[in-house]
């Protein structure tokens, strides 16, 4: 019998505060160049619709924000869930549960991005998908550190300059097996930070794809108009 080719379910965990960002809204619904910040991240996953089984963006119970932010959510294949934890990782366990609870098998992959990683492109996430898609783990989108890596003492001194060769950022879209995922992140509990640390615990060594130092992450204040200065050059003629 011919094995059906596994499924690719993106989750969205859109449910912090973004307290680092100084803004009483959370940061994942102020406007960047006219738009929402989670309305330009959603974007590039529709923009690879085609290629994906469906959409799952996580919020916090009885977030009503969400729909200003996202007027035209969920269009078919996507699908709004009211059940953000209080970390990171107990959003995502969320929503892949949700996906488990509704069909996906095990072997389907996620694809588990930030609502703050509104910078990513299409590309990065196809190359991601090409990378991890015939892999026995699956991967993550990384950078390579540009700057010299120091560790500091307890006097705010540097303790030591580090070897950065073999140091990366980790970023997301993160791609694991939906099955092993939840199970890794179940073992691991909340204090985990990325999918990937989570599969490393379980003894499993995640693909590095190279992905872009535009790819980062807004959490602090200044984040905001860089971001903005990003996608305005992206439009520009
Ligand atoms: N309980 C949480 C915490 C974070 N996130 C999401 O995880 C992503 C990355 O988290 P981070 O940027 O660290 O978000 P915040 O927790 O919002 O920021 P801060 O730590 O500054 O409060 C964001 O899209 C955020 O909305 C989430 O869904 N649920
Ligand atoms: C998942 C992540 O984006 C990888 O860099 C990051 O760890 C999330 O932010 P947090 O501050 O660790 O929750």
């Amino acid at each position: 019998m011919p094995q059906s080719r596994a499924r690719l379910f993106v989750v969205i965990p859109c449910a912090g505060s973004g307290s680092r960002a100084g803004s009483r809204e959370p940061k994942q619904y102020r406007p960047i160049a006219g738009l929402a910040m989670v309305a330009h991240t959603v974007a590039v996953f529709r923009a690879l619709a085609g290629q994906l089984a469906g959409l799952t963006l996580v919020v916090s119970p009885g977030d009503q924000a969400v729909h200003a932010a996202l007027p035209d959510f969920p269009r078919v294949g996507e699908r709004l869930l009211p059940e953000g934890g209080p970390t990171r990782a107990a959003t995502v366990l969320a929503g892949l549960r949700a996906l488990r609870a509704e069909g996906a098998a095990d072997t389907d992959w996620a694809l588990v991005h930030d609502a703050a990683r509104c910078l990513v492109t299409p590309e990065q996430v196809e190359a991601l998908i090409a990378a991890c898609e015939h892999d026995a783990v699956g991967g993550l989108l990384a950078h390579r550190l540009a700057d010299t890596l120091k560790s500091a003492g307890p006097d705010g001194r540097v303790a030591a300059t580090l070897d950065r060769g073999d140091k990366w950022l980790a970023q997301t879209p993160q791609m694991f097996r939906i099955g092993a995922l939840i199970d890794a992140l179940e073992r691991a509990g909340e204090g985990v930070t990325d999918e990937a640390g989570a599969i490393e615990a379980i003894g499993l060594a995640p693909l590095l794809v190279p992905g872009s130092a535009q790819n980062f992450k807004l959490t602090y204040p200044e984040d905001f108009a860089l971001a903005e200065a990003v996608l305005k050059g992206r439009t520009a003629p």
